[in-house]
């Protein structure tokens, strides 16, 4: 059976998207996603989503595979894309602005298409607690904030925050100097991570720039993580090392794809990110 995907990309984090509004059973399985994901004998991608058919309260679900075929709750440029895919799936004109409510593994998360084509999406509250992480550097109703971890050969000093899936942030002074490809996997699988973790490595490069290197759980080193850079602003706010003006914390993220807007209000607790999504090609697996 063959099947039609969309190839998008957020920042250079890039996904197959497959629409699998007309079914309940996801078109892939975990493993044809780790295949199909491959970038040498595959089309190769980050992660496989999935745009299911909306419940009561939502206008589409969301579900999506990393690329070693794990599920993962949420993914920030994924549903930046999957909006776009649903934009042109309506036949949307350049220029509208259309606001989708997106059921998620993570709860019901909101992105809106800009008249400018980028997509600011409502990425919902952190979740703070050990055992929301979940963790188990932590007592399980308390918060993990700039608590050391050994990692290789060095304490690191991590703070954890979820966005639906479980971040480790860690500050410091260049992240063009942490050997992420040796320090990614030991994070990942670290036992206090029962579920694995993401981990962002993130430099303080003023009152509202951060920034941000990423190992995501089940993907390994990506361009950007539009959750981690969630958690990334969190971690920072919480760790004292940017201010927030008001009411709102707000910071532009650099990952090596690019740049992601990220605003923290405050009284809601609900973030919002900014960032692009593109189409790149069309295809079909055989
Ligand atoms: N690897 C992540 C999912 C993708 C998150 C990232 N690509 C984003 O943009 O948020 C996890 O297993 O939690």
């Amino acid at each position: 059976m063959s099947l039609s995907f969309q190839k998008y990309q957020g920042l250079g984090n890039d996904f197959l998207l497959i629409d699998n509004r007309h079914q309940e059973e996801l078109l892939l399985t975990p493993e044809q996603a780790q295949h199909w994901c491959d970038r040498h004998f595959g089309v190769g991608a980050d992660g496989v989503i999935f745009l299911l058919a909306g419940t009561g309260e939502s206008d589409y679900r969301m579900r999506m595979y990393n690329a070693d075929g794990s599920v993962a709750e949420m993914c920030g440029n994924g549903i930046r894309c999957l909006a776009k895919f649903i934009f042109a799936l309506e036949g949307r004109s350049a220029g509208e602005i259309v606001r989708y409510r997106i059921d998620t593994l993570a709860g019901l998360i909101v992105p809106e298409v800009q008249a400018d084509g980028q997509v600011t999406v409502d990425m919902g509250k952190p979740q703070l607690l050990a055992q929301q992480i979940p963790t188990t550097l932590a007592a399980a109703d308390q918060k993990v904030i700039d608590v050391p971890l050994m990692v290789g050969d060095r304490p690191w000093l991590v703070t954890c925050v979820s966005m639906g899936n479980p971040h480790c942030v860690t500050f410091v002074e260049n992240v063009a100097a942490v050997d992420l490809a040796t320090l990614g996997p030991q994070f990942e699988h670290h036992p206090v991570f029962p579920q694995r973790t993401n981990t962002e490595f993130v430099q303080v490069l003023g009152s509202d720039r951060l920034r941000m290197r990423v190992w995501e759980r089940g993907a390994g080193m990506t361009l950007a993580c539009g959750t981690g850079a969630c958690a990334t602003l969190v971690a920072a706010v919480l760790t004292n090392r940017l201010s927030p003006v008001g009411n709102q914390a707000q910071a532009t993220v650099e990952l090596p794809g690019g740049d992601l807007h990220i605003r923290w209000d405050l009284p809601s607790q609900h973030l919002y990110m900014t960032g692009p999504a593109l189409a790149v090609f069309s295809g079909t697996l055989p």
